[in-house]
């Protein structure tokens, strides 16, 4: 406001102190804001069409639509717009009365560091000579103390510089914010806030759907996307991801076209902020946070969340087509940290470490980017192959994954803005963050419009072409989709083939085990029958081996018939003893030895009388015992032939009986 009035009408700054002197420092705030934005509007373009940024409480629907596309703007140079903001105590600093070493003067932008009363060397616990140190910026967010008039409260912050970028990316700019500051100093509370107090990044969004539902003019059509990562232990995690174990890490990819860009990130088309609300939720949920001594919830990586923001308009009358697209990055760094001070250990150090190196690089990617020889080099215009070779070489991007992918927004294509969070209690570390953000704010950014202007003859060639690569595509779908076809055919054919035969064969091994079954079924009752006709046999081959050893004993001792013509006594053969007439058994030729013998010796008991009868009698014996004998020999050749001998092999052992 001073600004805009002096310009306005030459008159002092001390004039306009006085005549400012009734309004309250918020309203000053306000009024310096809308000033500025007035300033900046009059001296630079004719094409911005909103009202400041300040005013956008109070900004009319009407003035944020029918704002047709303006033609590609060149590269628009510009620092990285640089503020700091001062958080009020945490309980830690309240309980040990820390006094505030932070202050700010709202109208210079002027944000002072006094030294603390006691200056000790925490490293070496020595005192040291401290100093008050003076920096000036962007903007000076005393967010300290609520009961103080220029309280900064987050709507505030929002609508200072926020609302500004969000206006740069409905133009076609790439824009990016992160928050910078020592463990807990409130980078997450800018940025995202607590669900009473949301932070830049919700307040983002809802403004870009707001502005989005306010639009008019039907002929813009807009794509919203998002995607939310984070870097942790320099490696890259999908936040929109569930969590995996072990886990997912993404890989970092360089294309001409697209720049630095996450490999397989998932970037979520949405429709309207709840949709947003929802990601964010899942991502806070996702990220790594642990509780420090220094911070209850201590981010443990750097957080990105990127809106990406596609405009399409389509002008009737020319009937042609501008695209723009805009990305907006809202980063939430990891806090650098002193392992003295949080007493980490562990995982917490090695995360710590990480977190210092990947800041450490960050410092000397802004230190190389703010160097005044770059600078001056860049202004030279026939130096522009070196100043592009010498930018790759002394610029250390690659150094660390964080600085590798703000590559664009640090040092190319990108409208930035840090904030720098500072605590209020903190001498050393806040002196710090204030100088890393004052070598920041010295770094030129050159924008350009990402737009593309297509006539309606450039679009129907396009189409042309595309649709051509469509034929080809589906064509080579088709082939593939067709040979795949084929192949899947004749390997469900085998398959069903080979399942067949399974089939087959299991069920031919359940007919024969059914056969055998039966086999064994009716063997089993075959033996049954035949087991008494097996016991009959038995007791029937006893009774006959025992006819044969009577027979044989028989066929030893052969009957001897007594001469004829004798004297009538019964002779026996051979021996010829049988003198005295009486046939005395002893001398019979028989052996009497057994049991057979005494019945034979009955048999063939003569008496001296009569010899011709007793001859008629025992030819009649006789022949009856040959008459048996003959049969016993067939019945033995019976038994020969039923029962073979076993081990003859059908060869039965008969004794040979001569009659
Ligand atoms: N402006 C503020 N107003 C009120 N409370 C704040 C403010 N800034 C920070 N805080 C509080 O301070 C604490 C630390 O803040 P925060 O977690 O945002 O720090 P951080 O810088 O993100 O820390 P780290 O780097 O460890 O993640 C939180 O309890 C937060 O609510």
């Amino acid at each position: 406001m001073y600004a805009y009035l002096r310009l306005r009408s030459q008159v002092s700054l001390e004039q306009l102190c006085d005549a400012f002197d009734d309004y309250t420092h918020s309203e000053r705030f306000v009024l310096n804001e809308m000033a500025h934005r007035a300033l900046k509007t009059t001296a630079s373009a004719p094409v911005v069409m909103r009202a400041s940024a300040s005013e956008a409480g109070l900004r009319k629907r009407e003035e944020l639509v029918e704002r047709p596309f303006t033609p590609m703007e060149g590269g628009e140079g510009g620092n990285v717009k640089v503020v700091v903001r001062v958080r009020k105590f945490i309980k830690r600093e309240l309980d040990k009365q820390s006094p505030c070493l932070v202050e700010m003067i709202p109208e210079t932008q002027q944000t002072l560091l006094h030294p603390p009363t006691i200056p000790i060397d925490e490293g070496r616990g020595m005192r040291k000579n401290l100093e008050k140190k003076d920096f000036t910026f962007d903007k000076s967010f005393w967010s300290h103390n609520e009961a103080d008039p220029h309280y900064a409260e987050q709507q505030h912050v929002y609508e200072s510089f926020g609302e500004e970028f969000l206006d740069h990316n409905f133009d076609g700019y790439h824009t990016c914010i992160f928050a910078y500051g020592q463990t807990g100093s409130g980078k997450s509370y800018t940025m995202m806030g607590t669900p009473d107090q949301p932070g830049l990044i919700p307040r983002t969004c809802r403004g870009l759907f707001e502005r989005i539902g306010a639009e008019q003019n039907g002929s813009i059509t807009y794509g919203v996307h998002v995607s939310y990562f984070e870097i942790y232990n320099e490696h890259v995690k999908d936040l929109l991801t569930p969590r995996t174990t072990p886990p997912t890490y993404l890989k970092i990819r360089e294309s001409p076209s697209d720049g630095v860009y996450v490999q397989n990130l998932t970037d979520e088309p949405v429709k309207s902020y709840e949709d947003i609300e929802r990601l964010m939720r899942t991502g806070d949920l996702n990220r790594t946070t642990a509780c420090t001594k220094m911070n209850d919830t201590s981010s443990r990586s750097h957080a990105v969340f990127t809106l990406t923001l596609k405009q399409i308009q389509h002008d009737i009358a020319t009937d042609s087509t501008i695209e723009r697209l805009a990305r907006m990055r809202l980063v939430d760094l990891a806090g650098s940290e002193r392992a003295n001070r949080t007493e980490a250990t562990g995982q917490r150090l090695r995360e710590g470490g990480n977190i210092n190196q990947s800041l450490t690089t960050l410092g000397r990617v802004i230190a190389a980017l703010a160097d005044p020889k770059r600078q001056q080099g860049s202004s030279r215009p026939n130096s522009r192959q070196n100043q592009t070779k010498r930018r790759a070489e002394v610029v250390p991007y690659r150094d660390s994954v964080l600085t590798y992918l703000l590559k664009s927004s640090l040092g190319g294509n990108s409208k930035t803005a840090m904030v720098a969070c500072i605590s209020p209690t903190d001498y050393e570390e806040t002196l710090s963050t204030l100088r890393y953000a004052d070598q920041a704010k010295r770094i030129r950014l050159t924008a350009v419009v990402n737009q593309d202007a297509v006539s309606a003859a450039e679009r129907d060639q396009k189409i042309i072409e595309m649709q051509e690569t469509i034929k080809c595509l589906q064509l080579s779908v088709t082939a593939a989709t067709v040979r795949k076809r084929d192949e899947a055919d004749r390997a469900r054919d085998e398959l069903e083939d080979y399942q067949r035969q399974v089939g087959k064969m299991q069920r031919a091994m359940e007919e024969s085990r059914a056969v055998s079954d039966v086999k064994i079924r009716a063997l089993s009752l075959e033996v049954e029958e035949l087991r008494p006709q097996n016991e009959a046999l038995r007791v029937e081959i006893e009774a006959l081996r025992r006819h044969l050893a009577l027979a044989v004993g028989e066929l030893k001792n052969p009957i001897v018939l007594p001469e004829a013509g004798r004297d009538g006594s019964r002779g026996v053969s051979g021996s010829g003893d049988a003198k005295d007439g009486n046939g005395e058994g002893s001398d019979s030729g028989f052996d009497d030895d057994g049991e057979d013998g005494e019945v034979e010796d009955d048999m063939f008991s003569v008496s001296g009388e009569g010899g011709a009868f007793e001859h008629e009698g025992w030819q009649a014996d006789v022949d009856l015992l040959l008459q048996e004998l003959g049969m016993f020999k067939r019945k033995v050749r019976d038994d020969k032939e039923r029962f073979p001998h076993p081990e003859t092999g059908g060869e039965g052992r008969v004794v040979e009986v001569e009659v």
